[in-house]
């Protein structure tokens, strides 16, 4: 990465404007995966160990500039606390009084972490005074925040423009990791392409047409494709609209040599539901009253051998409706590949991750990524205005 990291300053007495990406899971007003948390320790701990004063800022959820009880960051405070081991000061601002005044009572190491930024309306609108006024409290602004870097808000890019503004270690990573993967592959290299729709991985399937050597596709979006092999689908996802770009899809790739795997078989079913009845069958005889709702057998092996002898693997999106048991093998035959494989394993974040997780491989991957969105715009090849506004080396 190009840009300068906390490695490259100086932060003893100074006050630090740390965007960090809190958005967790919660329940209950409970922290229920604090992944994202734990991720950004490494960066908080550097800052605190070498003296500085911490102020926290993330999101949580999509307030829309509101004030939503429920979206207070008190349940992510006390979990950061526990994980520091540290006492620290959460506002029930997210600037202002309050915020001064805690601000006043800081010694060097100490942290604050402010309200969900997302209350204030001037966030999402990268208002010029809101990123001033967060420029105000520090003399440093921080970004650590890859789950947000393709956000373009007042913390995640306006307040970069008034301080020295440098990268967190896991920004520092998560660049690194799929900059060097799409930037200078290991070969074989195999992008996953699974997920809902199609419209959401445009981006994504055409940038890496340009670099992989197998490109494997599955969920609900295959379906589009399987249409355009010029098969029947049955009742299962179908976006219409987008036969002709699938169509265009597979047709780059024959012409770059890319090896586009589709699924030769499926898992049908009679309803979208665990009780449902279910079959499976050839790609080429999906039933008219039934849906695909998971790759089959076949398909899992065919995958499952390309994935164990690549170098490389990046994983976006799952191969089938992951949630319900009875359509989670294929996602957990990809899975559990990827935990076989000596090749690197990139997960691409989202429900990728959220399913590695689930089914006890996340400790065997190499690198899973924290950034749902903003991982797949990296992957389109886009640059992330979190990142485009840090300071270069
Ligand atoms: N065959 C299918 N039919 C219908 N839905 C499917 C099918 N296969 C997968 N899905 C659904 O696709 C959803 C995931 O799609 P999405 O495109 O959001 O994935 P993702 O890219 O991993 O996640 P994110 O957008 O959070 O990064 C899951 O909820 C899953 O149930
Ligand atoms: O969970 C995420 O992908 C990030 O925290 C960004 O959240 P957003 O999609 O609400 O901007």
């Amino acid at each position: 990465m190009n840009k300068k990291t906390i490695r490259d300053v100086e932060v003893d007495g100074k006050t630090v404007f740390c965007r960090v990406d809190f958005n967790v899971p919660m329940s209950d007003g409970e922290v229920t995966d604090d992944t994202r948390i734990k991720a950004a320790l490494p960066t908080i701990k550097h800052l605190t160990g070498n003296g500085a004063k911490v102020i926290l800022a993330s999101h949580l959820g999509r307030p829309k500039g509101e004030v939503v009880e429920e979206l207070r960051l008190d349940p992510v405070a006390k979990r950061l606390s526990d994980l520091l081991g540290q006492e620290i000061t959460k506002t029930d601002e997210v600037y202002g009084d309050e915020v001064n005044k805690a601000l006043s009572e800081m010694g060097n190491g100490d942290v604050l972490l402010i309200e969900n930024v997302r209350f204030n309306a001037g966030e999402e609108k990268n208002d010029p005074e809101l990123a001033q006024a967060f420029a105000d409290m520090a003399d440093l602004y921080v970004n650590d925040a890859f789950g947000a870097a393709h956000r373009a808000h007042a913390s995640t890019a306006g307040v970069a423009e008034h301080l020295p503004a440098v990268a967190g270690f896991l920004m520092e990573k998560e660049i690194n990791v799929l900059g060097q993967a799409l930037s200078d592959p290991e070969r074989p290299f195999t992008a996953i392409i699974g997920g809902a729709k199609v419209k959401d991985k445009i981006g994504v399937i055409d940038n890496l047409i340009d670099k992989v050597d197998h490109l494997i596709i599955g969920g609900g979006l295959a379906y589009t494709f399987v249409k355009a092999q010029g098969h029947e689908v049955g009742k299962s996802l179908l976006e219409e609209d987008k036969i002709d770009l699938a169509k265009e899809y597979m047709q780059k790739a024959e012409e770059k040599g890319v090896d586009f795997l589709m699924p030769e078989d499926v898992i049908v079913a009679d309803d979208f539901s665990d009780s449902a009845n279910t079959k499976e069958v050839a790609i080429d005889s999906i039933p008219a009253d039934w849906e695909a709702l998971d790759i089959g057998s076949k398909t899992r092996e065919k995958y499952a051998k390309v994935i164990q002898d690549s170098k490389l693997v990046i994983w976006n999106g799952p191969m089938g409706v992951f949630e319900l048991e009875t359509f989670a093998n294929g996602t957990k035959a990809v899975a559990q590949a990827l935990a076989d494989t000596k090749g690197y394993t990139v997960i691409g974040g989202g429900d990728s991750a959220a399913a590695v997780e689930k089914f006890g491989y996340a400790d065997s991957m190499d690198h899973v990524s924290t950034g749902g969105g903003a991982s797949l715009e990296f992957m389109e090849g886009k640059e992330l205005p979190g990142v485009a506004l840090l300071n270069d080396k």
